[in-house]
């Protein structure tokens, strides 16, 4: 819908689709009839375009395109070129975004001005596409190739200031946009409009374009291999500097088709709308986002400041809100509040914030190392170290000191919710918050509600992720919960295929070729295998095992030699400069594969009588993989996690899985169901002592249905296959 009202001689088009103004059908329709209108009107001397609500348009609308009616008339190139053609003066007046269609609207426009904090961008890389209502070849001619290749292949938002520089802006204005556009609207009326189409301009840099492009495919190819959009946007940017716009538009819209209907393209959008769903939680019994009212945070605390601690205590104090910090002695303290202070005074030093700006957010920042002083805070996160007896003590000590109606809650990677509950008075008011490291830069929040979370504690805890900058997702209590739940199997598969014939680098290979950054066994360099050999000890030690004796953990997957090995030889990972690889030196980033650790592997084989053989690339990934995408299914099948879209942003957010891929539970459903069903079923056989290779009854159910069963109604199988 586009609102056409005049006022005097001027038309003033308000695109009005709340909340974000994407250019669905009808606001196509009411701009291009509404340019038509004002066209024909003679008392209309020139015409305004802006955006109702919070924003000017933000790109088309993306729901559309599996529809289809992204291409019914008008679309949006033929929105651009009415615009761009209408012999009246029209003024893009931007405030909020415009992004994506919504920029390529105002580059259809005459003149554009925009707010003191506006943005614009073309983000379509981000969704597998590219600008395809002209953007690639507008923008090019308005400020050159040099910055459009910049900003079409980063898909980043640029500020007013910086527009204004490029000249995507011809003015910024304080105040109303609207009445300002209007101003400026009467101020070019009677301007001629010969040299303000941007089709009919030259490119400014066309001398440069082979050089530029070269390099821009170059550094595409690099930095983002793989991935289809960044390529074709160089590609459609190259044309616009060698072709007149009428024949560049249609190779964009070739070069736009082949995207769209690309797989890239569906899990990018599909990851775009599963990211946005994820705080719409709802539990058992019907309770949800919509129907709990938040109790407001105005204060919160931190118990340890530990590197997971430290980082935490950041994003409180980011969002603006009082945050106490706690540790048990001076020394741990002044750890703590040095690495704050060392990470603040880092921005300052890198001009991500200023001096006063991180003085003041320290200033909100309370050391202590009472616990008294946490009588009054709203919400207090316990970071301490991953031990249960340890957490039941401060759990029970902060039920005694917090007021009664403060929520506590854990950030356990792994640990029993119930279990730390049970240490205080308030179950309905324990959760665990699972942060990711590093806490302060990681977007994805795990929140694990307990049996007796109540909602309330719920719709507190996910409002309160929100307003320090993360992404909530609710799951349910079980070891690992869904995230470190998944990864065990894919950790134990990836050490198991050490034992069979493969080498650490070798697996490692094969996950960072799909898509993953870092590999299993470089994880768990980085993490440390003390840290792991520890968490496999304790495990072991509450299921009563020895966690060094194969016959009573090899069944839990708790069975790792080779890294019990290297822990025993104090190769303790990056942290020692050895662990599955050698490093230049302790604490270097650079992997080397070392022999020594082939010998430690082959003398282990030797011991246990294994005989090695050749691992074939698609086995380490079916085994490392499947495993990791079955137990998801398990954790959909007991309602740990509610939604698979939850499963994959838990793991595009946390685990580094490749967002073009749409995360592990999209990508099942790309490989197809019954073909995944019968590999895992495969390995069951051959591993049969093995649990995490048990076929999720879900995934059994789903890969029998007749027809592929879409990922959004895959939730009403799992309800009947969990009562199985
Ligand atoms: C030819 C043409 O060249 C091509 C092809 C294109 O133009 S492709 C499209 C290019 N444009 C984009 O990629 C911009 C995508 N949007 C954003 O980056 C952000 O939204 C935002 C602008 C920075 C605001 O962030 P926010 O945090 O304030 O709100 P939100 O929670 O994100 O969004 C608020 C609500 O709006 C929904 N929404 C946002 N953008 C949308 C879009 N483009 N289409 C449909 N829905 C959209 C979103 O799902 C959410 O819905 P719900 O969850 O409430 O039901």
């Amino acid at each position: 819908m586009a609102d056409y009202r005049k006022q005097g001689d001027v038309a003033v088009l308000h695109a009005n689709n709340p909340p974000v103004n994407a250019l669905s059908y009808h606001v196509r329709q009411g701009l291009y009839d509404g340019i038509e209108a004002a066209e024909k009107d003679p008392s209309v001397k020139c015409i305004v375009i802006c955006g109702k609500g919070k924003t000017f348009p933000v790109g088309a609308d993306i729901r559309e395109f599996a529809s289809g009616s992204a291409k019914k008339f008008p679309n949006l190139i033929e929105v651009c070129d009415k615009i761009e053609a209408c012999t009246k003066p029209v003024v893009a007046a931007i405030h909020g975004f415009a992004l994506g269609g919504g920029l390529e609207i105002s580059l259809g426009c005459h003149y554009r001005i925009g707010g003191t904090s506006c943005k614009v961008g073309f983000p379509e890389v981000n969704i597998g596409v590219l600008p395809g209502a002209g953007g690639t070849q507008r923008l090019p001619r308005v400020i050159g190739l040099k910055p459009s290749l910049d900003i079409i292949t980063s898909g980043c938002h640029v500020g007013a200031k910086e527009a204004l520089k490029l000249g995507i802006l011809d003015k910024i204005v304080q105040g109303d946009v609207v009445t300002e556009g209007i101003k400026f609207a009467k101020s070019v009326q009677n301007q001629p409009l010969h040299g303000r189409r941007v089709s009919t301009m030259a490119v400014p840099d066309v001398s440069q374009a082979n050089a530029l492009c070269n390099s821009a495919m170059a550094e595409v190819k690099r930095k983002s291999s793989g991935l289809l959009a960044p390529v074709a946007c160089v590609k459609s940017l190259r044309v616009a500097a060698q072709t007149p716009y009428k024949d560049g538009i249609k190779i964009e819209s070739a070069l736009m088709l082949q995207l769209m209907t690309s797989g890239q393209a569906k899990a990018l959008q599909y990851a775009f709308f599963a990211e946005r769903l994820a705080s719409k939680w709802q539990v058992p019994g019907g309770a949800s986002h919509a129907t709990v009212t938040p109790r407001p945070v105005k204060s919160c605390a931190v118990v340890g400041g530990g590197y997971m601690g430290s980082g935490i205590v950041m994003c409180i104090l980011n969002a603006g809100l009082p945050c106490i910090l706690v540790e048990a002695n001076q020394k741990f303290l002044d750890r703590g509040i040095k690495m704050i202070q060392g990470l603040y005074a880092g921005s300052v030093k890198l001009g991500k914030m200023s001096e006063q700006d991180a003085k003041k957010t320290l200033s909100l920042l309370k050391p202590t190392l009472r616990y008294e002083d946490l009588k009054d805070v709203d919400v207090v996160i316990e970071a301490v170290f991953e031990d249960m007896k340890l957490k039941q003590e401060v759990f029970g000590k902060l039920d005694k000191v917090c007021k009664k109606d403060a929520l506590l809650c854990s950030n356990t990677s792994t640990l029993n919710i119930d279990k730390i509950a049970s240490a205080t008075r308030r179950p309905d008011r324990v959760m665990g918050m699972h942060f990711f490291a590093p806490a302060y830069y990681m977007k994805l929040l795990e929140n694990i509600r307990g049996a007796e979370t109540s909602p309330q504690t719920v719709a507190t805890v996910t409002q309160l992720s929100v307003k320090i900058g993360k992404v909530p997702v609710l799951v349910g209590n079980c070891h690992g919960f869904v995230g470190n739940r998944m990864m065990a199997p894919y950790t134990t598969e990836a050490q198991r295929l050490l034992e069979e014939g493969a080498y650490p680098h070798q697996v490692d290979q094969v996950i960072e070729e799909f898509g993953i950054p870092i590999g299993p066994l470089k994880v768990g360099d980085l993490t440390g295998l003390d840290v792991s050999w520890k968490i496999t000890r304790e495990v072991s030690r509450m299921l009563g095992l020895d966690h060094t004796k194969r016959e009573d953990v090899e069944p839990f997957g708790l069975y790792f030699p080779v890294r019990n090995a290297l822990y025993e030889k104090g190769r303790l990972g990056r942290k020692t400069g050895a662990g599955f690889y050698k490093y230049e030196k302790a604490g270097s980033k650079v992997a080397i594969p070392d022999p020594l650790v082939m010998d430690i592997i082959d003398h282990h084989c030797r011991e246990e009588g294994i005989d090695r053989r050749r691992i074939p690339p698609q086995e380490i990934y079916e085994r490392c993989l499947y495993s990791l995408i079955n137990e998801g299914f398990k954790t959909l099948e007991e309602g740990i996690a509610a939604r698979p879209e939850d499963v994959d942003i838990i793991w595009l957010l946390g685990y580094g899985w490749p967002r073009y891929t749409g995360g592990p539970m999209h990508f099942a459903s790309q490989i197809g169901l019954r073909r995944l069903y019968g590999r895992i079923e495969y390995y069951h056989n051959k591993y049969p002592d093995r649990d995490h290779w048990t076929p999720s009854r879900l995934l059994k159910t789903l890969s029998q249905q007749e027809h592929p069963v879409p990922l959004a109604q895959w939730g009403q199988f799992a309800s009947t296959t969990s009562r199985l």
